[in-house]
């Protein structure tokens, strides 16, 4: 497991796609509580131009990093089909940023970093909200002489953090997509995130959070991941790819024992999911960003969802995967209902479910071009 221990005061720089850090200061989170001395890992491409008017902010879903897009460096980011020179955000002409959400472990300060003491925060790390994590973020753009974004734009935990961001600062948000996310995470999107959380505290070795210097509660992080990767993927698409198949050299029916019994291949892909995260991954960071997203309601002390968004100053793009069977069409539709003036929702038609946020995101190419980067 990689820790990442508090930064010294770092200078704000710019190189395309590789990690650096900004030191923010103590954080005063909603809850009451304080972080101090709070690091941002965050990546930037393109350059900020004299007036500042290019900057684009791409905050990340719940296990993504800030590596939105290859840059200059080996590895592939996760919108590399949108963000590029000459793609759809041209980084020739646009200043992209994408910052580790604070809790995160690619590069904020988390539980796994060191607390001022210089031992891993673990139990300790405070609970945060998505509005702790943008009042954090809108520390970084002071740093980096940004006012005011010309856009920020996510899918599922990043479109929470895009939405609050244009509540939260409405000056500073010219232009907002949220994809595949709700203006307040429901019941049922709870249920699933609670059933993650209490699956990774069981876990022996979860340890209260304190296990830094002793195992990693990796089966409990793996079975958070099975969960929600099913909630990721459509039916039809689990039918279609795996059905019953048996996994290649199992036999799901080998025997009278469990242990004599092999697999169904949507099993062992589960259990590949599962392996994939726990190796890349902290349980700590996967509970606190979470419940930040459980916490997820834009209109917390704000009203209705209709006052809440009526200060905002931005023009909305709202998106959402005609699959997806955990962040449902109708929700954005009831987000878009809910803004100032009309508003379409734009269907990315998918069969894969909720992923396709990011597996066919190319489909808001034309709708992306001719308005906020045209
Ligand atoms: C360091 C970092 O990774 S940064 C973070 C990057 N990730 C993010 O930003 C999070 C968002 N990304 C994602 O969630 C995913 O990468 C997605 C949604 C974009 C794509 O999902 P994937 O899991 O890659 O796609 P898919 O469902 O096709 O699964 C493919 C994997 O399942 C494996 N698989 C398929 N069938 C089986 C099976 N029967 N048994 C075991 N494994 C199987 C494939 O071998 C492949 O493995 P690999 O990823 O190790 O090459
Ligand atoms: N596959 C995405 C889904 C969450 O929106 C992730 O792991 O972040």
């Amino acid at each position: 497991m990689t820790t990442y221990p508090p930064a010294p005061q770092h200078p704000v720089s710019t190189i395309d796609g590789v990690l650096q850090y900004a030191s923010i200061g103590t954080l005063e989170l909603e809850t009451g509580g304080i972080l101090p001395d709070v690091v941002l890992g965050y990546e930037t491409w393109g350059q900020l131009n004299a007036d500042a008017s290019n900057a684009v902010l791409i905050p990340h879903a719940l296990t993504g990093s800030t590596h939105v897009a290859q840059g200059n460096t080996d590895e592939p980011g996760w919108w590399d089909v949108l963000v590029g020179p000459g793609r759809t955000l041209d980084t020739n002409r646009f200043f992209v940023v994408s910052i580790n959400m604070v809790g995160g472990c690619y590069g904020s300060t988390g539980p796994a970093s060191a607390d001022p003491d210089g031992l891993p925060w673990g139990s300790r790390f405070p609970f945060v909200t998505i509005r702790d994590s943008v009042r954090a973020e809108a520390r970084l753009a002071d740093q980096l002489g940004i006012a005011r974004w010309h856009a920020v734009l996510g899918g599922s935990l990043g479109g929470a953090r895009a939405l609050e961001w244009a509540v939260t600062e409405p000056s500073r948000v010219a232009r907002c997509a949220v994809i595949a996310a709700t203006a307040a995470s429901t019941g049922e999107q709870i249920a699933f995130a609670q059933a993650q959380v209490s699956a990774i505290r069981l876990d022996p070795d979860f340890n209260g959070g304190d296990y830094y210097n002793g195992r990693a509660p990796l089966a409990g992080l793996g079975l958070a991941r099975r969960i929600a990767h099913i909630t990721y993927r459509s039916e039809a698409e689990l039918q279609y790819r795996f059905g019953r198949t048996p996994q290649p050299g199992e036999d799901p029916l080998a025997g009278a024992l469990p242990a004599q019994r092999g697999r169904y291949q949507v099993e062992s892909y589960l259990d590949h999911q599962a392996q994939k995260l726990a190796g890349r991954f902290d349980a700590n960071s996967y509970v606190i960003l979470t419940e930040a997203l459980m916490s997820h309601d834009v209109t917390r002390g704000r009203g209705s969802l209709t006052d809440a968004l009526s200060g905002t100053d931005s023009e909305f793009l709202i998106a959402a995967v005609d699959t997806d069977r955990l962040y449902f069409p109708e929700q954005s539709f009831e987000l878009a209902a809910a803004l100032p003036g009309e508003h379409q929702v734009h269907l990315i038609n998918a069969p894969i479910g909720h992923d396709g946020f990011l597996t066919d995101v190319l489909q808001l190419k034309d709708v992306l071009e001719q308005g906020f980067f045209a």
